[in-house]
């Protein structure tokens, strides 16, 4: 979708759309990516394990009683292997179960401890990393084991971690396997490289990740492995985009390196997949001109008939199309359009069917057809009506109202413009329209979202701003509150910092008489939370004393112009030069144009979703908060919220 005023079709929604290769960094993928590269490691792991045990075993069968239980052991183990060949995981999880509870009468414990292994690390492949780490804890090598042997438990043991997403002891369990990795092929540190990547990507550090993942890429490259060093390029590329800290060159050298190698990739599908992951790397960077070649790559290798992937083909459809419009190459972009709405509508994908119309409106549009460009946005219209997505239906009547002002129907076009302002306006009380469900139809109530707001205000606050970065003697937080729930989140992140190890005192001239405010103001002053009984009015003053200030006053409520106290507090507060942390929206900005002569904070923590005047954030740091609202009322507001590194409860947005 775009509307004729679309200077940035990149960022516009005419951006390339990625359905089936997601290249996001979330610890969802991340997770899904590591039960792919445990699979391969256990295969590796277990196809050494059952040559290794088959040599013991077979040492062992010297006739005693047990040579037969350990001949079972052995079968079982051969067959536990082949089944993770094939990739039946349970069924592998099932003949290396048998042969762990038969290990139990056999006198070796070594036999025993490499049964546990088995079984664990074929739990790590099946996605249970739970049990998986309850197996492979059992199989505990002693120290004079092979250093081989520990890198192998230490990998899995550090895959069934990541699983459990607490990434900083898969971490520590990866660190030991590279330590233990000397005599190993490079292609398993590597692999290692990745997993450890993807840690730090799970925890929101980039930079890192990006680290891990060109090392992987390195060593996969010196060991002659170019599928695995794309993939680790592409990864890498991906997180450098993602944490906004790279130099675009920098970012494209590593997409033409990955470029580069997928030349030599001899599995189709992956360089596929590779080319289609490349592309939208370009598209990022604007490079619209290397984003369509790649994607037309990625398009060749979309399988013959038999096996062809139609969603793959769709998306790449539509990233060509989109790319074409970046380029201002209209007329190629129109074929690729039709084909990519025509297959989306087959496949009955009519959000994704109503962009492709929208894109190829603003291209006939572009091309001053005029009639065409308002017949595709109708059909973008009514596609979007269909999947109800709000935001597209009003930029197709935007589109439409432009359309027919240029065939010359002025009524219609007005017509078209009001719905469109309706349309728009119904978005931008999105927010209180998803504040108002959670409490009616998911029964949450303002105390508890309340509670997880504060919270993550206050970590964001310790996360930008650690007691050490403070000049003042002690870490000194002034906290302003407001009348409303901005004010009550300002309360529950005074607790919180407080609890954090903070000094907070909170100002708060105009409280409630509801037990919910009353019970929050309680519990700070419990906690020995000092309250001003007036507010400074010297800016001077609070830059001496404190070293952060949290804007509680307003949020998305606000309306107006500021009334008193709140308009002294705020001018007060514009001239202060200590680092202001807002909660929800700078207060006193307008909640969708912001206010250029008003508050500049140097923090700004978005709760639930950034709000429209999020766009004018110009401060260091900008965080997102309240992590609760489900999955179901994400997908019914079109939210596309990026996602929370592990079970952190803020995600840093810049
Ligand atoms: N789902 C979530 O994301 C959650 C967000 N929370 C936080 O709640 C606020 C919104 O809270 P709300 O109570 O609706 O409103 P505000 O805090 O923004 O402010 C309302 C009060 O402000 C007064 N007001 C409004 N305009 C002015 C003005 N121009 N001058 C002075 N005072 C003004 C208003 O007074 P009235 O007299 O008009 O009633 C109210 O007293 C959201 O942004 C989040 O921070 C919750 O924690 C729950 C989860
Ligand atoms: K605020």
């Amino acid at each position: 979708m775009a509307s004729e005023e679309a200077a940035d079709p990149g960022v516009q929604p005419t951006a390339p759309v990625d359905p089936v290769l997601p290249t996001t960094t979330s610890p969802a993928a991340s997770a899904a990516s590591t039960a792919l590269t445990a699979l391969a490691s256990c295969k590796k792991s277990q196809k050494k394990k059952k040559e290794k045990a088959e040599a013991r075993e077979g040492a062992r069968e010297g006739g005693d009683e047990t040579a037969g239980r350990a001949a079972t052991i052995k079968g079982l183990t051969r067959a536990g292997c082949q089944a993770l060949a094939l990739g039946a995981g349970q069924e592998a999880v099932g003949c290396f179960r048998k042969a762990l509870l038969l290990s139990r009468d056999v006198v070796s414990p070594w036999l025993h401890r490499a049964c546990a292994f088995n079984l664990g690390a074929a739990y790590v492949e099946t996605g249970k990393p739970k049990k998986a780490l309850e197996f492979l804890l059992q199989s505990q090598l002693s120290d004079n084991e092979s250093g081989e042997h520990l890198e192998e438990l230490y990998f899995n043991a550090g895959a069934a971690q990541e699983g459990l997403q607490d990434f900083s002891k898969a971490l520590e369990c990866f660190d030991k396997a590279t330590g233990h990795s000397g005599t190993s092929e490079a292609g398993s540190q590597a692999g290692t490289h990745m997993q450890m990547g993807c840690c730090y990507l799970g925890m929101g550090e980039l930079a890192r990740a990006t680290r891990c993942f060109l090392d992987a890429a390195q060593t996969f490259v010196a060991a002659e492995s170019p599928g695995a060093a794309a993939v680790a390029l592409s990864r890498a590329s991906g997180s450098m985009l993602q944490s906004r800290r790279f130099q675009a060159a920098e970012i494209a050298g590593v997409l033409a390196q990955c470029r580069s190698l997928c030349e030599t990739i001899p599995d189709p599908a992956l360089r596929g997949k590779l080319y289609n992951d490349i592309g939208l790397g370009y598209s990022q960077l604007h490079i619209f001109s290397l984003a369509a070649e790649s994607f037309e790559q990625a398009l060749r290798l979309c399988g013959g008939e038999l096996k062809r992937d139609w969603h793959r083909e769709a998306a790449l459809l539509q990233n060509l199309g989109a790319a074409h419009n970046a380029l201002g190459s209209f007329g190629t972009a129109l074929g690729w359009h039709r084909r990519a709405a025509t297959l989306h509508g087959t496949l009955g994908n009519r959000r994704a069917q109503g962009q492709c119309f929208g894109n190829l409106a603003y291209a006939c549009s572009q091309l001053r057809n005029h009639e065409a460009a308002a017949e595709n946005y109708l059909h973008a219209l009514q596609a979007f009506r269909d999947s109800g997505d709000m935001q597209g239906q009003w930029q197709a009547c935007e589109g439409l109202g432009t359309a027919c002002l240029h065939l010359g129907d002025p009524q219609k076009a007005i017509r078209h413009y009001q719905e469109a302002l309706t349309l728009l306006s119904q978005c931008q009380e999105e927010a209180q329209a998803i504040d108002q469900e959670l409490f009616t139809e998911y029964k949450f109530s303002v105390d508890q979202l309340m509670e997880l707001a504060g919270l993550s205000c206050a970590t964001a606050i310790a996360k930008a701003y650690p007691p050490s970065s403070f000049t003042t003697s002690h870490p000194a937080v002034l906290v302003v509150c407001g009348p409303g729930n901005n004010g009550g989140d300002g309360l529950v992140c005074a607790r919180h910092l407080k609890m954090f190890g903070y000094q907070p005192t909170v100002y708060y001239p105009k409280r409630p008489s509801k037990p919910l405010f009353e019970g929050l103001t309680t519990q700070c002053e419990k906690m020995d939370i000092p309250f001003l009984p007036e507010f400074p009015t010297e800016p001077a003053f609070i830059d001496e004393v404190y070293g952060v200030v949290v804007d509680a006053i307003f949020g998305f409520s606000f309306k107006g112009a500021v009334r008193e106290p709140f308009g002294s507090i705020l001018s007060t507060l514009e001239h202060i030069t200590v680092p202001i942390a807002s909660i929800d929206i700078p207060s006193g900005w307008d909640v969708e144009k912001g206010k250029a002569d008003g508050l500049q904070p140097d923090m700004l923590i978005s709760l639930t979703a950034p709000k429209k005047a999020a766009m004018h954030f110009a401060g260091r740091y900008h965080f997102l908060g309240g992590r609760f609202v489900p999955p179901a009322l994400q997908e019914k507001y079109s939210l596309n919220l990026p996602a929370y590194p592990g079970t952190d409860c803020v995600l840093q947005l810049t």
